[in-house]
């Protein structure tokens, strides 16, 4: 089961992940020289990002890659590396190494293979996958009902090209293999909807129906959720 913090302000919620993100990469660097950060886009992870910047003093051995992407240009409003790129990787944290998910491919599936070597040459585990999680209860681009679910959930490799069923661009997304390859994993979940879709998770069932199941219904990798309003 997660080990759970409960937040009434969504503000606090994400300067506790922040801060918790912070020591687990000192931690990784005192201990291995090296400390990996792979983060989720959407609306969510924005204050954590902003405050994540000014909460660690060395960002020089932190290697920052993503979760997922849209596939589209790096300066579009819906790209999560424009996300990273804007919030986190400004002032010393632009010191990071960022690995894109996003390559020069025409598409996600042209794309695929590039950055699955991309990946690949990353350390495994990495220390922290911060997840969130849609409504529908998707997590990275495992989205309930695309045609690539079933790959994504068994596949032994680290990424997956995805057409979302119902949301905008072609996605690249780390499979569930590469997510359950981590030290750490964080979920975020703010909101009353989400809430509701969290509780039905953690009550089990099949992992088709809500992927965030992935993280939340297994006993290989420690997870936190951050839960506010
Ligand atoms: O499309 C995505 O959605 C989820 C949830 O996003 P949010 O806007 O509801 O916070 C996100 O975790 C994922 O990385 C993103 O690409």
């Amino acid at each position: 089961m997660p080990t759970e913090h409960h937040f009434t302000d969504s503000a606090e919620a994400a300067a506790d992940i922040a801060i918790r993100i912070a020591t687990t990469l000192e931690q990784a660097i005192a201990t291995r020289g090296v400390a990996t950060l792979a983060l989720s886009g959407g609306r969510s992870p924005r204050p954590v990002l902003e405050s994540l910047s000014a909460s660690l003093s060395d960002w020089r051995k932190v290697i920052v890659t993503l979760v997922d992407e849209r596939w589209v240009d790096p300066t579009d409003p819906d790209s999560n590396e424009k996300l990273v790129r804007d919030t986190l990787l400004q002032g010393p944290a632009a010191a990071a190494r960022f690995v894109p998910m996003k390559n020069a491919a025409a598409d996600a599936y042209l794309g695929q293979p590039a950055a699955e070597a991309d990946f690949a040459a990353l350390p495994w585990p990495l220390d922290i996958i911060l997840l969130g999680m849609g409504d529908d209860g998707h997590t990275a681009s495992l989205f309930p009902q695309a045609k690539e679910l079933d790959e994504g959930l068994s596949s032994s490799a680290l990424t997956i090209a995805v057409t979302p069923p119902a949301a905008p661009h072609q996605r690249l997304s780390l499979t569930a293999h590469a997510i359950l390859s981590s030290r750490h994993i964080f979920l975020q979940i703010s909101g009353a909807a989400k809430k509701t879709v969290y509780d039905r998770a953690i009550a089990g069932g099949p992992v088709e129906e809500l992927p965030i199941r992935v993280a939340l219904c297994q006993d290989a990798v420690p997870v936190e959720v951050w839960i506010s309003q």
